[in-house]
């Protein structure tokens, strides 16, 4: 189809307004981003579980109904993390080539959940309790795309330690891409759809996994086959890892001496696109992410130390 790409405006799931690129065409405005690699395409699940479902399509390109926004933020961050990758890291969306970023929005009934299918991101509305729609918050938005940076890099299989790692990494650059944003940043994940009726809480604090039950040190670990054993549980330890890393604290009796966010992202995305492995465990992720910060830092930097220091704050060698 011919058309010309401008600038549409909406509500998000917050009801925050927002502006976003759309496509206009003879049919109407489409959400369609024709100015990031490949292409950014979000599509109506029409809470049928058939994906893609059919590409968003709106009469006057402004997309202020309540049914609209899911769509709105699913568009919008995925522009932002497209932004995040491209700006931040050098790398031209998920694949690095420029990938087409497809998204679902209102996937299934009350669909309690989103995902990385391996080619899209999918979203559910939540049932209004327990979540709603998934697309409405930056850091899950992130994270699901951050699988697919995952998938074209390290591959870590999706269970046991590899699967926490991989599991990690995607709440790490979820939580970066926030801040980078300022998009009221937190170590906490998927707090903006969590439990509407409940303000404060999330789905996962990295900042003290134990709120939400998970593990805050290596010796603490899940050793069950629930969740693909235990990926979005053991997570907390890579996730406790990288918040001391970033912030610095004692835990366990381990001094940490924090290097920031910025510094953080470099090492996390030099040790997940060049030194880790389908197979990786925790303790390939420490070699690992020493190896990157002696790349990027030198072997006697602070930066090196610090490292070592947060792995070992979590038990991890
Ligand atoms: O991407 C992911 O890791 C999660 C999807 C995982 C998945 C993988 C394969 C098939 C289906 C689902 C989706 C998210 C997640 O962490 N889901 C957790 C927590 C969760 C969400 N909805 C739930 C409903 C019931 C129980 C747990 C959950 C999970 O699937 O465990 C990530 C950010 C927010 C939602
Ligand atoms: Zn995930």
């Amino acid at each position: 189809i011919s058309g010309t790409v401008v600038t549409g405006s909406g509500t998000g799931v917050l009801g925050d307004s927002k502006t976003f690129k759309t496509f206009s065409t003879a049919d109407g405005y489409y959400m369609f981003d024709g100015t990031r690699g490949n292409g950014i395409y979000t599509y109506d699940g029409r809470n049928q579980t058939r994906i893609p479902g059919s590409l968003w399509l709106d009469a006057d390109n402004r997309f202020n109904t309540t049914y609209d926004r899911a769509a709105v933020d699913a568009h919008t961050y995925a522009a932002w993390t497209y932004d995040y990758f491209r700006n931040v890291h050098n790398r031209n969306s998920y694949d690095n080539a420029g990938a087409e970023l497809v998204s679902t929005v209102h996937y299934g009934r009350s669909y309690n959940n989103a995902g990385w299918t391996g080619s899209q991101m999918i979203y559910g509305d939540g049932d209004g309790y327990n979540f709603r729609a998934f697309s409405g918050s930056l850091d899950v938005v992130a994270h699901e795309l951050t699988h697919a940076v995952t998938d074209f890099s390290a591959d870590l299989i999706y269970q046991n330690e590899s699967g926490a790692i991989n599991e990690s990494m995607s709440d790490i650059f979820g939580t970066l891409t926030e801040y980078h944003f300022n998009n009221n940043p937190d170590w906490l994940m998927g707090e903006d759809i969590y439990t509407p009726g409940t303000p404060g809480d999330a789905l996962r604090s990295m900042a003290d996994p134990t709120l939400a039950g998970d593990p805050d040190h290596y010796s603490k670990r899940y050793t069950g086959t629930q969740d693909n054993g235990g990926v979005h549980i053991n997570s907390g330890i890579g996730n406790k890892m990288a918040y001391l890393l970033a912030n610095g604290g004692t835990h366990y009796g381990v001094k940490v001496n924090g290097i920031g966010n910025d510094k953080v992202g470099k090492v996390m995305y030099r040790t997940l696109t060049q030194y880790l492995t389908p197979t990786s465990n925790y303790s390939h992720f420490r070699a690992s992410a020493v190896r990157a910060a002696t790349d990027l830092y030198g072997a006697s930097s602070a930066e090196v130390a610090s490292v070592k220091q947060a792995f070992s704050a979590v038990g991890v060698y």
